[in-house]
């Protein structure tokens, strides 16, 4: 899969135990007892554990739990599983927009599976055991006025003009010298923190220790093979039965469900498959239990989806499908869900579902890049290298990602920058028709892309187009702790006019001597970004940071990992490439 495309940094992905394949129409009474077939064949509906008896967390206030309706009524909804996928700027054609799978819009038809021969083919219902969430919640933070203010803050400051930007040659500095343990990307390293609440810290790959599969993970990847050539079949299956079965759910998804409606699958799909390797899958998983927060998804949505997805893959995997096979994926969606329940709840004790944002500033540097600049309703703690969901008001519940351009500044602003793509519905928006004034909405950060500040390693980074925001953010991240270590920057762009930020970097390297950067521009695609970092090092003491295109990314790793610098020390958005590793 492209990186990044899911939920990166986007991380995240769960483990621990805990069932909750409940009854489906007794979940307050009897949380380990078994669904009554409904509608046709249909698994256990489940309830998760360690919640109220309704399934529901109870919301400590209006606005962490009732979604906005801002802009026009269009019935879009928001894509749960958009947190999977750092598909930043990548959008759906509006012209091509399917509203919604239905048997009318060519999808099989819903047959319900065959029905188990006995209550004994049903598979047993896992002991719930509730999974922690990140830890004691922090103190609750009152309910703010949802209306923002006026703007009133300065815009984000705007960089010198700079001269033409030639690639200079230059010989890095020394490597540094580790003064401390090489950092670790172990998924029990202490997450930074930021003040309240703590974003997860996700490494974007860790190395899995090679074991021996679980025998349920060896059902689970056995499923995923027989499906593998049907995926496109299953996926619509899935959200078929979905919509049909649970109408109301419907409306937490977008309108266009073509080139968004597989992630939510398909994340349930990657952390049922890499169900082993439990730390990183409980981070990932954590990331998108707070990030579902801002569509509006309750514990009581779960069941419904779980029940779905054994659904489509009972029926797509039929040849191989039996009740050991159905156990074992009962158990991996129980756990998955679990996870994603806790994190949510755990996450509503210490900050909103979503921040309203002013638009404060809005520069257009090329025809097609803007860098825009917002102002919270209320602080939005974050780290420098992360990035967030964005919703506009005229795409209301199209959630996008974007990473934040700058440091955690004492103004509270926040600046992105956005490429306009073709029929880029959110980006277009934001580049043509943002002005300040206009309200956006902004979901949690998530990413793991973010500077361990425990080691005095370089920093060697690539951004390539509007991959440069989050590499500047970094910057600006190892200048405000005061250290001294050497920070080589590898801008690339396709052109010279498409250094938009250039003006920026020049200045920053200008005023930090530890700083390098680098400007690569194609050479009739001879010479790509990647192509640059060959000719220069070396690099084994540095941490690298890539962001770009997914091929840059995956050339950019490649090329890092062939200079010598290991795989665990390279970060970049990418939640496939994070729990593929050690398979
Ligand atoms: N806006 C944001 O906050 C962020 C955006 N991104 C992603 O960065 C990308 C930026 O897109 P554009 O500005 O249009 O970049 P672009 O397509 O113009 O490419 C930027 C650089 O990457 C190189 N590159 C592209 N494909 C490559 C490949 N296959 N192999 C090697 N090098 C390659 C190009 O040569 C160029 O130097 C988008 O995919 C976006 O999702 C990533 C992080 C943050």
């Amino acid at each position: 899969m492209d990186a990044p495309t899911t939920t990166s940094a986007d991380n995240g992905t769960s483990g621990g135990g805990g069932g909750w394949f409940t009854p489906r129409k007794q979940p307050a009474t009897n949380p380990g007892g078994e669904q009554e077939p409904a509608e046709g064949y249909r698994l256990a509906a489940m309830r998760p554990v360690g919640r109220t008896t309704t399934g529901e967390a109870t919301p400590p206030s209006a606005r962490h739990s009732a979604p906005p309706t801002p802009g026009p009524p269009t019935g879009d909804t928001s894509h749960p599983a958009d947190d999977d996928a750092t598909a930043r700027e990548r959008q759906t054609p509006p012209g091509t927009s399917t509203p919604g799978p239905s048997p009318a819009d060519g999808l099989p038809p819903i047959s319900p599976p065959a029905p188990p021969t006995s209550a004994e083919a049903r598979p047993p219902i896992p002991t719930p055991q509730p999974v922690p969430a990140g830890g004691p919640p922090a103190e609750f933070a009152p309910t703010q006025a949802r209306h923002p203010t006026p703007a009133s803050a300065p815009a984000h400051a705007q960089p010198p003009t700079a001269p033409p930007v030639e690639t200079r040659p230059h010989t890095p500095p020394p490597a540094p010298t580790r003064t401390e343990a090489p950092p670790t990307l172990s998924p029990h390293a202490p997450a930074p923190t930021a003040g309240p609440p703590t974003p997860q810290r996700v490494p974007a790959q860790r190395p899995v220790p090679a074991r021996e599969a679980s025998p349920d993970a060896v059902l689970i990847r056995r499923t995923m093979t027989e499906i593998g050539p049907v995926a496109d079949k299953v996926t619509s299956y899935f959200y078929a039965l979905l919509f049909v079965r649970h109408p109301d759910l419907r409306s937490l998804f977008p309108a266009a469900m073509d080139t968004q409606r597989d992630r939510l699958l398909k994340a349930l799909l990657t952390a049922a498959e890499h169900i082993d390797n439990t730390p990183v899958l409980v981070e990932y998983l954590q990331n998108l239990g707070r990030g579902h927060r801002k569509y509006g998804t309750r514990a009581e949505h779960y069941p419904a989806v779980g029940e779905c997805l054994i659904g489509a893959l009972s029926k797509y995997a039929a040849g191989i499908w039996n009740p050991e096979l159905e156990a074992a994926w009962v158990r991996a969606y129980t756990t998955i869900s679990q996870v994603m329940i806790d994190a949510a709840a755990a996450d509503e004790l210490r900050a909103p579902a979503w921040w309203y944002a002013e638009v404060v500033s809005h520069d257009l540097r090329t025809s097609d890049v803007a860098v825009v600049t917002v102002r919270p309703d209320q602080p939005y703690p974050f780290l420098a290298g992360q990035y967030t969901s964005l919703e506009t008001p005229w795409w209301p519940r199209i959630w996008r990602h974007y990473s934040f351009a700058s440091a955690p500044r004492p103004d509270g602003l926040l600046t992105f920058h956005v490429k306009a793509v073709p029929a880029g519905w959110v980006s277009n928006a934001l580049v043509h028709r943002a002005r300040p004034g206009d309200i956006i909405r902004l979901g949690p950060p998530g990413g793991s892309m973010t500077v361990d500040h425990t080691t005095d390693s370089g920093l060697l980074c690539l951004g390539g187009g509007t991959g440069i925001a989050p590499i500047k953010a970094l910057v600006e991240d190892v200048a405000e702790h005061g250290q001294r270590r050497p920070v080589e920057v590898f801008y690339g762009a396709r052109t010279n006019q498409d250094l938009y930020d250039i003006d920026t970097m020049l200045r920053l390297q200008q005023l930090h001597p530890w700083l390098e950067v680098r400007p690569v521009v194609d050479r009739h695609g001879l010479l790509q970004l990647p192509d640059a970092i060959r000719e220069y090092g070396p690099w084994n003491e540095y941490d690298a940071y890539v962001s770009g295109p997914p091929g840059m990314i995956r050339s950019g790793v490649d090329a890092l990992r062939n200079s010598g610098i290991p795989a665990e020390r390279i970060r970049h958005d990418s939640v496939e490439e994070l729990v593929v590793i050690g398979d």
